[in-house]
């Protein structure tokens, strides 16, 4: 089935009304399976393969490290940026296409205002044990509103792969484990809401993310960053 026809406006406000926006209401995140389909969603796993293969994919920087803590011992992803508009991302960006349709639409009902997003972060867990501690996206309001993330690992055993992504949803007495099988979209709000960790990975897993920004959040945090820095400057001009 044509993409096309596969994500009309009509199926993709259904999605929208029926699965997205009820579950990051009711439970604060949602996955859906067979979103790209099998060519669109292979054509995605071929570029980022190649991605990786020509050495694109750089290890992931610390937003915080205490001294002496390997990076890998935190994180052992290895990313790189890409907007979907650089040759070779042609697939890319039909997924980043679909996101934001998708994101809109649910936005608009729940009434969130989504101003903009990130660029996509392109992620390999290269295996031996690699993996991402438990964090929370968005810990101090810098605006980041709902974290999309695209998986991309075909035949993945979680008993032999592991690598699954445990969510540790606020107040609940459950944890969601979501396994990063090919052509699954999860998303997630990006706050307090969802810390979450990924297991170590034994076999490669791809993913790719996307962060949507909430447009007062994010003033907020711009307005609050240059009182911080006029404070700083002003400081040091004394
Ligand atoms: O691959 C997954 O299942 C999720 C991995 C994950 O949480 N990645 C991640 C990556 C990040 C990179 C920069 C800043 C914050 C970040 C937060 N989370
Ligand atoms: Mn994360």
């Amino acid at each position: 089935m044509p993409l096309s026809e596969r994500w009309s406006d009509a199926a993709l406000e259904r999605v929208v009304q029926q699965r997205i926006v009820p579950a990051l209401s009711a439970q604060g995140f949602c996955w859906l399976d067979g979103v790209l389909g099998e060519a669109t969603g292979g054509a995605v796993l071929e570029q980022v393969r190649r991605m990786h293969a020509s050495g694109a994919l750089k290890g992931g920087q610390l937003m915080r490290s205490a001294p002496g803590v390997k990076r890998s011992a935190v994180r052992g992803d290895q990313i790189a940026w890409v907007c979907g508009e650089e040759r070779g991302c042609e697939a890319v960006n039909v997924l980043l296409q679909l996101i934001d349709r998708l994101v809109s639409s649910a936005a608009k009902r729940l009434d969130k205002g989504i101003s903009h997003r990130s660029k996509a972060m392109v992620a390999c867990y290269p295996g031996g044990g690699a993996g991402y501690v438990k964090h929370v996206d968005n810990p101090n309001s810098d605006g980041r509103c709902i974290t999309c993330i695209y998986y991309l690992n075909k035949n993945w055993n979680a008993n032999d792969d592991g690598g699954v992504l445990r969510i540790f949803p606020e107040g609940k007495p459950y944890v969601a484990d979501i396994e990063p099988l090919f052509d699954r979209l999860l998303l997630f709000w990006s706050d307090r809401r969802n810390p979450h960790e990924v297991q170590p990975s034994y076999a490669t897993r791809y993913a790719i993310t996307v962060w949507y920004f909430d447009s007062q959040e994010r003033a907020e945090a711009k307005r609050r960053c240059r009182e911080r820095t006029d404070s700083e400057n002003s400081n040091s001009s004394e």
